[in-house]
């Protein structure tokens, strides 16, 4: 559905000075440095797959996700989308597409939401029909009924973000790009956006390609995660393989009856201890969580044992030290 093949794009950028001296010297000889937004990127993706793009801040995220929608052209390289080339097609192209970017609006701000809809609706040309039957199945499912008469500048921004979504959707397309959907909302909005990609995805099939900070937002949906940094495609591959490479640390919180001897377990580290409670971290390629759990039992009268696993944030974080990239 989507192959990109080598992608390169770079930004000129003007040297910006301080000092009166260097700004009036800038006005009559200005100096350019190059940024290298995206080099060399290639990666493939499935249709109905949700795929996390994921990177530090400036890594070319919204780039890539810029060249893929049609609004950036790229210095080098290929895209095919659905047979689309995305910068050269772009007017049939965009009715395959919905584009979220979470920092920009595309709804009208002092007109209500339902009249930016009725706007998309006769940009896009779609059939009253489809229309109707999207915008009853947007309304009830982001649950916009009591905001879609509001003007959007009296939106809060999780209730904006929703009607975003529901205007990227209203003409049936079958890949969605969301750049920072969850960026700023609270714990329940963010709850409902990722119920709602989730829902999409099983039900109509949408391909989603998600760029996030969140990575909870990562967990919830994304089998696959693309890490790029620097411009650069670092890892493309499957979250739970990068859990088992890096994801090896198991922390155990144990709970026992009232004790003052010290506890001593093989091949894990106590991260805290008291006489009722213990944090122990293990890694699980030197021993077996049964085996600590066996040792602990012969100490300890237990009473509750919790045994998380590494959050991936700790993961990503590994990975960019590992690539070096921060
Ligand atoms: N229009 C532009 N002009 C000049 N430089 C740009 C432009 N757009 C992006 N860049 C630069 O390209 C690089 C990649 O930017 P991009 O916005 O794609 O990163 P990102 O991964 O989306 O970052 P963030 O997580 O902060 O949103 C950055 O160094 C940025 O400053």
């Amino acid at each position: 559905m989507i192959k990109v093949n080598g992608i390169s794009k770079a930004f000129k950028v003007a040297k910006r000075t301080t000092g009166v001296r260097h700004a009036l010297r800038g006005l009559f000889h200005r100096e350019y440095t190059t940024v290298e937004a995206l080099r060399d990127i290639s990666f493939s993706i499935e249709p109905g797959e949700i795929v996390g793009y994921i990177g530090p801040n400036g890594a070319g995220k919204s780039t890539t996700i810029k060249v893929m929608s049609g609004i950036l052209v790229p210095d080098r390289g290929s895209c095919s989308i659905m047979g689309y080339t995305p910068w050269t097609e772009r007017v049939s192209y965009v009715k395959n597409i919905g584009v979220v970017f979470g920092q920009r609006s595309q709804l009208w701000w002092d007109v209500p939401v339902m009249d930016s809809f009725q706007l998309l609706k006769d940009i896009y040309k779609v059939p009253e029909p489809e229309y109707k039957a999207n915008l009853n199945l947007l309304i009830e499912t982001l649950d916009l009924s009591e905001i879609v008469l509001t003007p959007v500048r009296q939106l809060s921004l999780g209730q904006r973000m929703r009607c975003e979504i529901a205007a990227s959707l209203l003409h049936s397309p079958q890949i969605l790009f969301l750049d920072e959907p969850t960026i700023g909302l609270d714990a329940v909005s963010k709850i409902a956006v990722r119920q709602f990609i989730q829902t999409i995805n099983k039900e109509k099939g949408v391909t989603v390609i998600l760029t996030t900070h969140d990575m909870n937002d990562i967990e919830a949906l994304a089998k696959r995660i693309i890490l790029i940094g620097k411009g650069s495609l670092l890892y493309d591959g499957n979250l739970q393989s990068l859990r088992s490479r890096f994801g090896t640390h198991k922390t155990i919180t144990a709970d026992y009856s009232h004790t003052d001897a010290p506890l001593a377990i093989p091949g894990a580290s106590i991260m805290s201890w008291s006489s009722e409670r213990a944090i122990l971290r293990v890694d699980t390629e030197q021993v077996m969580i049964s085996d600590v759990l066996t040792t602990l039992s012969q100490q300890v009268e237990l009473l509750d044992v919790a045994i998380d696993t590494q959050p991936v944030e700790d993961i990503i974080v590994q990975l960019y030290k590992e690539y070096q990239i921060s």
